[in-house]
């Protein structure tokens, strides 16, 4: 089991996008984390799972929390649960909810998240893993409070990859993977939706002490040498 409490060296490398200026994040604390207490009456995940070692990894459409998961996994060998995955397969499985979760998709909204968080408790709770990388969730307050509730217990750790917009949208649009939403109109959608909904949930990291703002421009080497030593520190 990795530590929870541990004491970091300043991380986070400076940017000067308009992202970060909203966030306001003030970052160069050491960072403790905390125990989790699960909520026992909401049960939480299961026994065998009941105490993982969760961070949830953010940033805006395109700004590599990907790219940047499969090198964590490659490293560090935490299990990579990416939220737009999961939704993707409920899709292609046909599921009742598929074509509600296509058409949000499409538009650059969110799935509600009773639908999200089943299927994330579901993937914690049949890896064999006890360590996480949940990709691209919370997106929203809605999103974050349901997991909390469901899940009993917050993320030990929070990332967040800090992109101008300009170069996000360039990275959608080149990145070639056949998905519906990579369009220049979902994208700006899902710009507007990031800058209302998912920031807020950055700032409450951010006071909770929990978050590590990276600077998510260069190359995919550069930023995972910026990612690095917040686990590096956990061994
Ligand atoms: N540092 C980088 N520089 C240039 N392109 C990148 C970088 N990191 C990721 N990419 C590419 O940008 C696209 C979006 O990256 P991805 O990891 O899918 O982002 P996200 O999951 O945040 O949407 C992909 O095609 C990926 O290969
Ligand atoms: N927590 C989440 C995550 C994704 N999604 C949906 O899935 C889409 C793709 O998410 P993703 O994480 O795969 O996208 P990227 O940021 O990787 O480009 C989002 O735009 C939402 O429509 C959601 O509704 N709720
Ligand atoms: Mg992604």
């Amino acid at each position: 089991m990795w530590r929870r409490v541990a004491s970091l060296s300043p991380l986070v490398s400076s940017s000067k996008s308009r992202i970060l200026n909203q966030v306001g994040c003030g970052l160069n604390a050491c960072q403790v984390f905390t125990t989790r207490v699960l909520n026992p009456a909401e049960g939480g995940v299961s026994d065998r799972r009941r105490n993982p070692f969760v961070t949830f990894v953010l940033g805006g459409p395109g700004s590599g929390k990907g790219t940047q998961c499969t090198k964590i996994v490659e490293t560090f060998g935490l299990t990579h649960l990416s939220a737009g995955d999961l939704l993707r397969k409920e899709i292609s499985s046909n599921s009742e909810n598929g074509s509600m979760i296509l058409n949000t998709i499409k538009e650059g909204k969110i799935v509600p998240s009773e639908v999200t968080v089943k299927l994330i408790k579901k993937a914690i709770e049949t890896s064999e893993n006890d360590r996480f990388l949940i990709d691209g969730f919370p997106r929203s307050e809605e999103n974050r409070i349901a997991y909390e509730r469901v899940i009993g217990a917050e993320p030990d750790i929070v990332l967040f990859f800090d992109c101008p917009e300009q170069e996000m949208v360039k990275r959608v649009l080149n990145r070639n993977q056949g998905r519906i939403d990579d369009n220049i109109d979902t994208v700006k959608e899902r710009l507007k939706v990031f800058a209302e909904l998912n920031l807020p949930v950055i700032k409450h990291y951010s006071k909770k002490g929990k978050l590590y703002k990276i600077d998510g421009t260069g190359s995919e080497d550069e930023i995972f040498e910026r990612v690095r030593p917040v686990f590096a520190a956990l061994r």
